[in-house]
């Protein structure tokens, strides 16, 4: 039998890696939809979201090829599946650190996603200072001939780990990750000071809560009180939430 035309070859492998990287767009655009939910969901049910940006992006053919020599591993649609788990990635920024956790709870009890892992360096951080939240899930696509499953990397970090992180970013690949030991330990000093931010912001962030659960009871107390015929009266609770609700 003839070997295969080289533009057959050719035509063959491009379908392959556009088919490839569609998959990964498609699981992509999934969760960015998921998350653009939730933001809207708190945000007008709530007055307030605990999501304050989120950046998506797909990881380039070629950075996957360097990546996949880097690791020594064999070049096939297979292997990079199995090896390279960051293909797609979100990055989530939120204000507090408490946010972080409610949007892991929240993504992680979605039934369609599978968690196939998480990395808590907020809890353990990685020893030069990295801190965020890293989920690994896996997201259905339906092609038009079948189910294919892809995994997309989410990072959930404050502002303060996402500013250490991109300029740490910055730094490594400056000096080609050999950083001297001066910048390696000032920048270990600031993932420190980061931290004790986010702590400080953590403590008001509950002070000011509770401040505005304590105004909201009272609030609910006031609306509670009726006077009928001089005599003050007081509502249940939850005949409170029925007249509030309209029905
Ligand atoms: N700036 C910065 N980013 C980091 C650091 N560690 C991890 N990251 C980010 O998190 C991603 C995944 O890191 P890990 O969860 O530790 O996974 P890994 O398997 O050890 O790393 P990779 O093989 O690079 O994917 C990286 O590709 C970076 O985007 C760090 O020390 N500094
Ligand atoms: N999960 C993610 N979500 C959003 N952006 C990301 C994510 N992971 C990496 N990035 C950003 O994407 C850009 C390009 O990343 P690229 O895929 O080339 O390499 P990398 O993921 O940083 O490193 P590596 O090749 O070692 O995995 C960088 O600015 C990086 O910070």
């Amino acid at each position: 039998m003839n070997a295969p035309h080289p533009i057959d070859q050719f035509k063959k492998f491009k379908y392959e890696i556009t088919r490839f990287m569609m998959i990964y767009k498609f699981a992509l655009d999934q969760m960015e939809t998921k998350i653009e939910v939730l933001k809207e969901e708190f945000q007008s049910l709530h007055d307030y979201s605990p999501i304050e940006h989120t950046k998506s992006r797909l990881k380039s053919p070629e950075s996957i090829m360097n990546k996949m020599f880097r690791k020594n591993h064999e070049l096939t649609f297979e292997s990079i599946k199995q090896n390279i788990k960051d293909i797609a990635g979100v990055r989530i920024t939120c204000s507090f650190i408490s946010d972080i956790y409610r949007i892991k709870d929240m993504l992680c009890n979605q039934s369609d996603l599978r968690v196939l892992e998480v990395k808590d360096y907020i809890e353990n951080p990685k020893p030069n200072g990295y801190q965020s939240l890293h989920l690994l899930v896996e997201v259905p696509v339906y092609m038009s001939n079948g189910e294919e499953r892809a995994c997309v990397e989410i990072q959930i970090r404050t502002i303060a780990m996402d500013f250490w992180a991109s300029l740490e970013h910055k730094i490594f690949y400056k000096y080609n990750k050999d950083v001297p030991e001066h910048l390696t330990r000032e920048l270990k000093s600031a993932a420190d000071s980061a931290n004790a931010l986010d702590q400080q912001m953590e403590r008001l962030h509950r002070e000011i809560q509770e401040i505005k659960d304590a105004d909201n009871e009272r609030d609910e107390e006031e609306l509670r009180r009726i006077i009928i015929n001089n005599q003050q009266f007081t509502l249940p609770s939850n005949l409170l939430k029925l007249l509030g609700s309209g029905e």
